[in-house]
């Protein structure tokens, strides 16, 4: 029997368990609540992003995933916003650092945050560093290149499709492994040179490289923060892939950087990135008085970053596009018109502006299946605060990131005229559409005025906006264009299953399926 006493005793236990299960198991409840929902994000990244963005209307909105937490902003002012910040405070090195892994996945490259600290990136502002030898240098090469990767990705396609397997009677290709071969034969061709691109063991270790260290960073990156280090020294145990690479570029940099000592008529003459990447690095070294710039290390390490940013992005916008041609075939005639015209001058002219039909289509292409959801990520190096267009604080903590929702605005019908609808030709020029009337599907672009797939604003950011801004997308659209339409004109395509799922979601990016599709070689072209 309990005593009044007792009694009185046991009610006041189960009075101060309740209590402690009320204070500790509710924030408890919540931050498990928290934790599951953030970790919703590995695989549905895209519509968490996209249900935020259109409860947001406008407005910055948060994202929390299992890795950190995202202020998303869209309108043009908070952009602006963002980009004005100081690199110190809000740095894309040190998101893009986050998400590479560089210390484990590229061979210990010491990729540091801040701009300015390293050759990397900032040296353009001083006339040097990787970003100017893509911007510039590999841009002004298209024209030279062009011819060449034509030659080969005609050839190329040829004799794939005669390797791939036949289903149920169908040679089937699976499309998104043979377009990430040729956009892989074309960055080596156009980034290390020619010789390199007939090296077979190089070709293939590059490849494994970048799938490796896509794999290899995000093992790194799903474990706790704490325990990242531990893993990041177990995980590039099996990537073997970035030593090949970076030992048979270490001799070839070191190479090209003793040849800047002889006299000017005594060197070569080399046009690709390993080259400009030592030229950029060794006229800043000079111009600060220290010849041999960045080093030979260092360039190697700028090398396999640049190629590791050069191919995943180009692959899936091609897939994407191939698919989108065999879902949407009343495009075909106008595209064969326009690439039976203009494709030989366009591979001439090296100019990534040409074949407007093309570049529109492909566009669409990019709005609808971008290969991330998210664009201009920047993480905060200190704790930053920002005051948004309807005046409200935002609070950032050191490591949130603030990005770009932006295939949630590439949807947003305050910007594009039915925004769900595939209009392949939504971004062409109006005269050029007008000239084509006939085989045409459209007569009149659906966007107020034309734009280009290499554009950055504050509403296309496929590409990113500002300083920062891919210095990649000039070659990135002459390559998109000239695989897409080396396959228009030799082939008709067509989907072995149209209805088939074409992509799936990894965190903020969209990762192709791989899907079969059958090329018939044309007759007459
Ligand atoms: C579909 C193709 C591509 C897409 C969608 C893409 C997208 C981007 C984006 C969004 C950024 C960051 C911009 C920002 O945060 O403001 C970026 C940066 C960069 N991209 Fe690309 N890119 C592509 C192809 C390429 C190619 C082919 C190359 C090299 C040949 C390249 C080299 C780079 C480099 C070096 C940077 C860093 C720029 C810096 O340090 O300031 N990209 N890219």
């Amino acid at each position: 029997m309990l005593s009044p006493d007792n009694h009185g005793s046991v009610l006041t236990t189960i009075a101060l368990v309740w209590f402690s299960i009320l204070l500790i198991g509710l924030p408890t409840a919540k931050w498990i609540q928290q934790r599951w929902k953030a970790w919703g994000y590995l695989f549905g990244g895209p519509s968490m992003i996209q249900e935020a963005f259109t409860k947001a209307n406008g407005k910055p909105f948060e994202v929390i995933s299992q890795e950190t937490r995202h202020i998303f902003v869209s309108s043009a002012t908070d952009i602006k916003q963002l980009l004005s910040s100081p690199s110190d405070d809000l740095s894309f090195y040190a998101a893009a650092r986050y998400l590479a892994q560089p210390q484990y996945t590229m061979h210990n490259f010491n990729w540091l945050d801040q701009e300015g600290v390293t050759a990397i990136g900032k040296a353009k502002s001083e006339g040097g560093g990787f970003t100017r030898a893509v911007r510039v240098c590999l841009t002004n090469n298209l024209s030279r290149v062009l011819p060449e990767l034509g030659a080969m990705v005609e050839k190329e396609v040829k004799k794939m499709l005669h390797e791939h397997k036949m289903i149920d009677s169908l040679r089937t290709s699976p499309i998104h492994e043979m377009i990430t071969r040729l956009v892989v034969l074309c960055n080596i061709r156009a980034i290390f040179g020619a010789e390199l691109a007939k090296n077979e063991v190089f070709v293939k270790a590059a490849q494994s490289y970048i799938e490796q260290t896509i794999l290899g960073s995000e093992a790194i990156r799903i474990m706790p923060h704490w325990f990242q280090p531990v893993i990041g020294r177990i995980v590039p145990r099996w990537m073997t892939a970035q030593h090949v690479v970076y030992s048979t570029l270490l001799p070839i940099v070191q190479a090209r950087l003793k040849e800047r000592e002889l006299p000017l008529a005594e060197q070569t003459q080399h046009a690709d990135c390993i080259q400009w990447v030592v030229d950029c690095s060794t006229s800043l070294g000079q111009q600060k008085g220290q010849y041999g710039g960045i080093g030979a290390e260092r360039a190697v390490h700028e090398l396999m970053a640049i190629w590791f940013g050069s191919v995943h992005a180009v692959a899936a916008v091609v897939t994407f596009a191939v698919e989108d041609l065999c879902l949407h075939p009343e495009y075909i005639a106008p595209l064969r018109q326009e690439i039976n015209a203009h494709f030989e001058g366009f591979k001439i002219a090296g100019q990534p502006s040409g074949l407007p039909l093309l570049d529109s289509f492909i566009k669409e292409s990019a709005r609808l299946a971008p290969n991330e959801a998210l664009s201009t990520r920047r993480a905060a190096l200190k704790s930053f605060s920002f005051t948004d267009s309807s005046n409200n604080n935002w609070h950032l903590a050191k490591g949130d990131w603030i990005c770009t929702p932006l295939w949630a605005m590439n949807m947003s019908d305050k910007i594009y005229t039915d925004p769900e609808q595939f209009d392949g030709f939504r971004f062409a020029p109006p005269e050029v559409l007008r000239a084509i009337s006939e085989s045409s599907p459209k007569t009149k672009p659906a966007q107020s005025k034309p734009g280009k797939i290499y554009d950055t604003d504050f509403e296309w950011l496929m590409f990113g906006i500002g300083k920062q801004a891919c210095p990649g997308r000039f070659y990135a659209t002459a390559t998109f264009k000239l695989i897409i339409a080396t396959i228009v004109r030799k082939y008709d395509v067509r989907m072995v299953e149209p209805g088939a799922k074409r992509w799936w979601t990894m965190e903020s990016a969209l990762v192709p399926r791989e899907v079969g599709v059958v090329f018939t070689e044309r007759e007459v072209y």
